[in-house]
């Protein structure tokens, strides 16, 4: 049987800004029922490869294709987009605004109602639905927009920095939302400098440094090619014994806690036995590089 995944798809992406290139190259995948965390630094070109997904900018260079086909402005009207810019009417209120926008993408009156409803009582928005957006406090205004990316039920969704200004119980309340949403297998494709963020939610990673893609893939993939032999100890007296370990390159050293590197050849097992023989170990064991590590270490 052939299994045909279903990927929003950008290959060889390019745009230059005058004498700028702003995007060089771009590839990489969104699948289908998967969040793909997109991070980058500020002004590392992720607004841009968005705006290019969405049509809202043209590339100089490459194709999007959603399914296999190159995207049309039909088809981009069953994306979700929460644009960097927002883009809610300040005056109209929410729920008017959910239906309205909803309607505009071809939902009936009723479908249009009861997914505004829905997704005001699922992002906690039923007290203020009925006052202007302009009156709402930021995190509110940003739960909305949220709202308003969701509400025509998209095949496919891209949201630029969706949690920037969000307190931790709000990341998780939208988190669930969209996490409703790649189970039913709609693509998520987001943006954040929040690395601790990203790699709580992302299933998949997508790097980006001066417009180029510096790492792309399963999340826990990254992470095991990233990792490096890293090890931590803590016993009860001093480590620091360890210095005169042969292959032990100690990375941070405090009392009777030490992280240190391992050369390729020297045995994790007879440092262990080393630490025991001189007293009670209290852990030990590998350490998975932090998503910061990675993204340091691709982006140098
Ligand atoms: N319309 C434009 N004209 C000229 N330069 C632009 C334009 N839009 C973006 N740029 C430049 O392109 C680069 C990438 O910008 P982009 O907004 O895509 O980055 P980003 O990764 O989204 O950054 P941030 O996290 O700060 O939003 C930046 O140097 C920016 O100044």
């Amino acid at each position: 049987m052939i299994f045909m995944t279903t990927v929003l798809h950008l290959e060889a992406v390019s745009r230059r800004f005058g004498e700028r290139q702003v995007l060089q190259d771009v590839t990489f995948d969104v699948v289908a029922g998967r969040m793909t965390g997109f991070v980058g630094a500020n002004g590392a070109g992720k607004t841009t490869t968005m705006r290019i997904i969405l049509g809202v900018l043209a590339a100089d260079a490459g194709t999007v294709t959603w399914q296999g086909t190159p995207l049309t402005r039909a088809v981009r009207r069953g994306f979700g987009y929460m644009p960097e810019e927002r883009g809610l009417y300040p005056k109209m209120t929410v729920r008017d605004q959910l239906i309205y926008l909803s309607r505009l993408h071809g939902l009936g009156p009723g479908t249009a109602k009861r997914n505004a409803e829905a997704l005001i009582e699922r992002l906690s928005l039923g007290e203020r639905a009925g006052d202007p957006l302009e009156n709402l406090s930021l995190g509110n205004q940003q739960r909305a927009q949220i709202a308003a990316a969701l509400v025509h039920e998209p095949e496919v969704l891209v949201l630029d920095e969706p949690f920037s200004g969000l307190d931790p119980l709000a990341v998780d309340t939208v988190v669930a939302v969209l996490r409703e949403r790649t189970a039913r297998g709609v693509p998520v494709l987001f943006s954040s400098h929040q690395l601790d963020v990203v790699e709580r939610l992302c299933d998949d990673l997508v790097i980006i440094a001066g417009g180029q893609i510096r790492a792309a893939g399963p999340r826990q993939h990254l992470r095991e090619s990233y990792a490096q032999p890293r090890y931590t100890l803590h016993v009860d007296g001093d480590a620091g014994w360890l210095r005169d370990e042969l292959g032990v390159s100690l990375v941070d050293l405090d009392g009777p806690r030490a992280v240190f590197d391992l050369a390729g050849d020297a045995d994790d097992q007879t440092i262990l036995r080393n630490a025991l023989s001189r007293g009670p170990v209290r852990s030990f064991g590998p350490v998975t590089p932090s998503l910061a590590e990675i993204f340091r270490e691709v982006t140098r």
